[in-house]
């Protein structure tokens, strides 16, 4: 679904993202790790195209990501930002701006319907009519998301999504992403710095560090010589019933 060859982005002399090779299909997750500043929310912005691209190519499903229009863009990836500014409406209308792409004027009775069906996934359903400007940072977080999975793109970036979030409603939020995934046959990228869930819930991993891709591929293909250095702190990865763990 997205192919990346040779991708660099550079900013005047600074050279912030440098030769990124990638190449994901449909149902797959990409965990996108890295210490700060590695160059994870430019790499996903140029991918939604918001930036040039300095050199190199990315094609979505099979096309230059050039070649097509915004409105097109905006209908095949949905994505979520580290930080969004939220404006003064009811929880249930943010989240209905995720069907915009597919509206014509108005809603229709199938996008309350979804709207309906992911509030009560998410166990929203009870702040349907509260104004987002007075939830809590983690339950804001929660109805962005919402309204992210409710636009039912074939494409899918969520940068940082679960910052806010306690343990439980962080794992709500990646196994409600890797359902849809599976489900829905979508390709979705996950910036994320809890290694943890990286690998509890990530296909392939893409490690950046310094705008370099210091590995690609496999999450059971990472080792713990190449996170360390990453990183720069020792790092240890035991099998704990199935999955890898992180310790450090
Ligand atoms: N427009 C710009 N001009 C100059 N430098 C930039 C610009 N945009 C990003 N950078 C630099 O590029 C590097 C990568 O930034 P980016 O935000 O992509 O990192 P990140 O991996 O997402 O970091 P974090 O984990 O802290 O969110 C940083 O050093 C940042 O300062």
């Amino acid at each position: 679904m997205i192919n990346v060859k040779n991708l660099n982005y550079k900013v005047k002399h600074k050279h912030i993202l440098k030769n990124i090779v990638l190449d994901t299909k449909n149902t797959q997750i990409t965990a996108i790790i890295g210490p700060n500043g590695a160059g994870k929310t430019t790499f996903i912005k140029l991918l939604r195209n918001f930036l040039p691209i300095t050199s190199g190519q990315i094609d979505l499903a099979g096309k230059s990501i050039q070649s097509y229009k915004n409105k097109e863009l905006s209908k095949l990836i949905s994505y979520l930002p580290q930080t969004t500014k939220a404006v003064s409406c009811s929880v249930e209308d943010c989240i209905l701006l995720g069907r915009k792409p597919h509206m014509k004027f108005f809603p229709k009775k199938s996008d309350y319907e979804k709207c309906e069906k992911i509030m009560d996934e998410l166990h929203l359903s009870r702040l349907k009519n509260k104004n987002v400007l007075s939830l809590s940072g983690g339950e804001l977080q929660k109805v962005l998301i919402a309204r992210s999975l409710v636009q039912e793109s074939d494409i899918l970036f969520l940068d940082e999504p679960i910052n806010h979030l306690d343990i439980k409603n962080q794992l709500e939020i990646m196994d409600i992403t890797k359902k849809m995934t599976k489900q829905k046959k979508i390709t979705t990228f996950v910036v994320l710095h809890d290694l943890n869930l990286a690998f509890k819930y990530a296909d392939k991993i893409l490690l950046l560090k310094d705008g370099e891709n210091i590995f690609y591929g496999d999450k059971n293909e990472i080792n713990e010589k190449i996170l360390s250095s990453a990183y720069g702190v020792d790092i240890e990865l035991i099998d704990y019933k199935g999955e890898k763990k992180v310790i450090y």
